[in-house]
């Protein structure tokens, strides 16, 4: 039987002075491991913003995403890890981290355009920015921005650019566990905890009777509007695959998911649901708002000619999300409503709210407690 006891090395003893390089490669290591014991995104990339942070000495590090609207670049700063000792990530439907125009961040364009580093020098506040193209599959995703007291040496850059490739390497992982292989989108394993995580953040500034520390960060909530899912069905697609043959039915599908990138807003979350189903979770900050996306949407569908099959449509159902409700709760609303949509005559939209008020729909049963029966 083995016991606690352990027996010391006896290489131990004969280690007369410290040895810089074995530490500071043990320090790394150890980066290097909390950072990919992380399957989640934000926690990922707080994970290298800090360990360069650290690494480099920097006086502050960020991370920016890169999106396209249109044919602009805009960037939004999702990461930020400071000397003030802030550290900081944007949730991905914060409002907080609206996007800028590139071209606000001249320092920037070349590393977003031509995917190069950049070394800007800051004379007036003393400082050295590096901006790192972060790709993945020659796409520029983003830009990892190290800012010092002085431009990095050949080593530092060296630390910089391995990080850079370890979370791209990670990065694009974790994109290929995240995705639905047919149309690009966020699979339903994603959906599950892209929700979760809303709920509990909902959840967290629920009011309370004695709530003053999360008062400030409630009003804001509030202030950025409510969550809404809507669950999208393609109508009839099951006569598509009938008569145009399943290739043709998945190219509508893949042809589908583009229309509805080009449609919301890069902060709206976009999935997969299964088969020629889709979800979109956004915020909005009054019921019209929601209606008139979800309508430019359907009408972008009903008026784009899909190669062969001609005119598609769809339905929608959504509904509110609320601090209380659980996964099953939400999906479920917005599957009533949407079967309404369709028995009302299909290519249309359906507000499970609106439909309760109007009396059109019974509301669904909520559980007496919390306790739930399996
Ligand atoms: N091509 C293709 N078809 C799929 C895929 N996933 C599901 N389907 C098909 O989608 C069809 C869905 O049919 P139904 O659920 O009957 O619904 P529908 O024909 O769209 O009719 P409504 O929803 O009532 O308007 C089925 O024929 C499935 O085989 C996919 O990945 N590719």
């Amino acid at each position: 039987m083995r016991t606690g006891h352990r027996k010391k090395h006896p290489c131990a003893k004969m280690r007369p002075y410290a040895d810089p390089t074995r530490d500071t490669m043990i320090h790394v290591l150890k980066h290097v491991e909390s950072i990919t014991q992380h399957r989640d995104r934000t926690l990922l990339e707080l994970g290298v913003a800090s360990a360069l942070f650290e690494l480099v000495k920097a006086r502050e590090v960020n991370l920016y995403k890169a999106v396209m609207h249109g044919d602009d670049h805009y960037l939004s700063r999702v990461t930020h890890v400071g000397q003030d000792g802030v550290r900081y990530v944007q949730s991905e439907f914060d409002e907080g981290g609206e996007a800028v125009p590139l071209h606000t961040r001249p320092e920037m364009v070349a590393c977003v355009e031509q995917s190069q580093i950049v070394l800007f020098n800051a004379i007036e506040r003393g400082e050295y920015v590096h901006c790192f193209p972060i790709s993945v599959d020659r796409r520029v995703l983003g830009v990892l921005e190290v800012t010092c007291t002085a431009p990095l040496t050949e080593e530092d850059l060296g630390t910089a650019e391995g990080f850079l490739g370890l979370y791209r390497n990670y990065l694009s992982l974790l994109d290929y566990s995240e995705r639905d292989t047919l149309t690009g989108m966020l699979n339903r394993k994603t959906f599950d905890e892209n929700l979760g995580k809303i709920l509990a953040g909902l959840a967290t500034v629920a009011p309370t009777d004695a709530d003053s520390t999360a008062a400030p960060l409630r009003r804001r909530q509030q202030d950025d509007g409510n969550h809404w899912l809507a669950v999208v069905d393609v109508d009839h697609f099951k006569r598509v695959n009938d008569q145009f043959g399943h290739l043709y039915g998945d190219e509508v599908l893949l042809l589908l998911a583009r229309i509805m990138r080009d449609s919301f807003r890069h902060q709206d979350k976009l999935f997969r649901f299964g088969g020629e189903e889709f979800v979109v979770i956004l915020r909005a900050m009054a019921d019209d708002e929601v209606t008139v996306a979800l309508e430019r949407f359907r009408e972008a569908v009903e008026n784009y000619r899909f190669p062969q099959v001609g005119q598609v449509t769809v339905s929608v159902g959504y509904t509110c999300i609320d601090a209380q409700d659980t996964i099953p709760d939400i999906v479920g609303r917005a599957d009533d409503a949407l079967y309404m949509a369709k028995e009302s005559g299909r290519n249309q939209l359906a507000h499970y709210e609106k439909l309760v008020s109007e009396g059109k729909i019974a509301t669904r049963e909520q559980p007496d407690s919390d306790i739930e029966l399996f």
